[in-house]
């Protein structure tokens, strides 16, 4: 294991027991996903992409401990993951805020367990409510938030547990076009201030493009990893129109292709 490691995934397959139509009362075997294999360095930003059905969902389960692999296994620092813990954090695309809760609230929730004095939470609380930007709005509830708000209390929430590594499950694809690109370069921003390791999974390709250093392109039946894409791109939040940059058009259709290559491949033009 290299110093850099954090994450490693070694053949890691994983199936399910389906009903088989064919035959009454029993059932078949269904791969999900199969034979995964890649690393992840320590403070690094990785996307996953790929089609629907392709197994995103499957290998962040995996990753936060909720189920395990058939085959293989997922190690992080070098420990195999037998359940879930927190040295991982997990947002989900829809906000799974306490409603009876303000937004400090739901980020100090949890770090009594912790056994944090309770000055100190108020501290933590500050210090994540401020991170996202939300300082004024401390004492909302999530019903009087708008969605990128609650998008940024589940951020900060997850955070305040000062996890290892972040897993974001599609997190921003419920929000409208422009809220989205905001919380993108927030994350960036607060990417590169707290150094956590970041697994983001998304449909987008520009989502995936703009904010990994390296996307990882999944395909389908059974889900397994098509290529990892290097995007070399610099100074994200520094420049105004990234869209139009070289790197990020090249590295766009580089992705693209790899996604969409199979339904060319498969046409009779
Ligand atoms: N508990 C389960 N039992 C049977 N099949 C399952 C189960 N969970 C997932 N699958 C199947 O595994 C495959 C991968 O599902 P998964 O939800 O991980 O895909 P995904 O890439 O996250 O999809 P989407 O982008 O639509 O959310 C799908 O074909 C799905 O039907």
């Amino acid at each position: 294991m290299s110093a850099l490691e954090k994450i490693r995934f070694e053949h890691v397959t994983k199936t399910f027991a389906i009903r088989d139509e064919t035959k009454k009362r029993s059932t078949k075997t269904f791969t999900a996903i199969e034979d995964i294999n890649f690393v992840v360095n320590e403070g690094e930003f990785i996307t996953l992409v790929g089609p629907s059905g392709c197994g995103k969902s499957t290998l962040l389960d995996l990753l936060g401990g909720l189920t395990k692999p058939t085959r293989g296994r997922i190690l992080i620092e070098g420990k195999e993951i037998t359940g879930p813990g927190l040295d991982r954090g997990t947002v989900f695309q829809q906000y799974a805020l306490f409603p009876w809760k303000t937004a400090r609230g739901n980020i100090e929730f949890g770090l009594e367990a912790k056994g944090i004095s309770k000055r100190e939470w108020k501290e933590k609380g500050d210090y994540y409510l401020d991170l996202v930007g939300l300082i004024k709005f401390a004492d909302r509830y999530p019903h009087e938030l708008s969605g990128g708000m609650k998008q940024r209390v589940a951020i900060a929430r997850s955070l305040a547990f000062n996890p290892d590594v972040l897993l974001l499950d599609e997190p921003f694809a419920a929000l409208d076009a422009q809220t989205r690109e905001t919380l993108q370069s927030e994350l960036l921003r607060i990417w590169k201030k707290t150094g956590k390791t970041i697994i983001f999974i998304t449909h987008g390709i520009d989502e995936a493009v703009y904010l990994g250093q390296r996307v990882v392109v999944l395909s389908p039946n059974p889900g397994s990893v098509r290529k990892i894409v290097d995007i070399s791109l610099k100074n994200r939040l520094e420049d105004a129109d990234i869209h139009s940059n070289p790197e990020f058009v090249r590295a766009r259709h580089e992705v693209w292709s790899l996604l969409h290559e199979p339904e060319f491949l498969g046409a009779n033009i």
